[in-house]
């Protein structure tokens, strides 16, 4: 599985008729087994992106290609569940034919066992998170696309949260795209982290991390997050 983006603009009408550019020039791969990370100001693009990476967009210049039948699971910040049914029927609804294993181990990792037959509305911003997490997963995806999962959350849910994510992601070899505004969520999940400039956003440097993630140490995340504070992205 390979995703291969050459996205060359994108453009929005004002409401007063004037062009809008969002997106200069967007270029990278991404190989099955590699979490990419956009890393970006607020309002530079990323979303819009996202969106045209999900095929929910298809107004815009360049081209993306992916292998044929590429399954995606897409996390939002919003977790966009059915507030009418429960924790296991939403996650159900994506994936009809999820084996009860599959969906007992998921729940086990994102601790939702106790939530099963819980509400939307009986869960906290972090527990409805770890749904839409585990119904992204559900699907099996190969390509899964996290929208700022980690957002809004206070440190130590983030912090375990953000281990959930990583341990999913190791569990299968597939494309990840994660969108954060946070550079030590970026250096502990990624492996190659795309800096993106201000509106039209284009790629101002790529950071591609070696050491495997599970053997990233403190020190070794701190050198990095203290080499890509000093790139001076303003002149680049
Ligand atoms: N449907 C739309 N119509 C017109 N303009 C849009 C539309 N969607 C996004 N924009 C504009 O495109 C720009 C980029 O928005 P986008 O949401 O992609 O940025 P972002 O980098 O995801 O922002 P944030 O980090 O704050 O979530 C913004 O100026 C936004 O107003």
């Amino acid at each position: 599985m390979q995703l291969e983006v050459n996205i060359t603009g994108k453009s929005f009408a004002s409401a007063a008729g004037k062009r809008h550019d969002v997106l200069d020039n967007v270029t990278f791969t991404l190989n099955a087994g590699e979490v990419g990370v956009l890393f970006g100001p607020s309002g530079c693009g990323k979303s819009t992106l996202l969106r045209i990476l999900a095929g929910l967009d298809g107004n815009y210049q360049g081209h993306v290609a992916c292998s044929p039948g590429m399954r995606l699971g897409m996390v939002f910040q919003e977790p966009r569940l059915l507030p009418w049914r429960t924790v296991e029927e939403n996650v159900r609804l994506a994936t009809p034919h999820v084996d009860d294993s599959t969906l007992s181990a998921l729940f086990e990792v994102l601790e939702l066992t106790v939530h099963r037959n819980h509400f939307p509305g009986e869960l906290s911003l972090g527990l409805a998170r770890r749904v839409a997490l585990a119904r992204a997963f559900a699907i099996e995806p190969d390509f899964l696309i996290l929208d700022e999962p980690l957002a809004s959350l206070d440190n130590a849910l983030a912090g375990r949260l953000r281990d959930q994510v990583a341990t999913l992601v190791a569990s299968r070899k597939m494309m990840t795209l994660l969108v954060t505004h946070d550079l030590d969520d970026a250096v502990r999940l990624g492996d190659r982290l795309f800096f993106l400039s201000p509106r039209p956003a284009r790629i101002l440097h790529v950071e591609t991390i070696t050491a495997p993630r599970a053997s990233r140490d403190e020190a070794q995340i701190g050198e990095i997050k203290r080499q890509l504070s000093q790139l001076d992205l303003a002149n680049m």
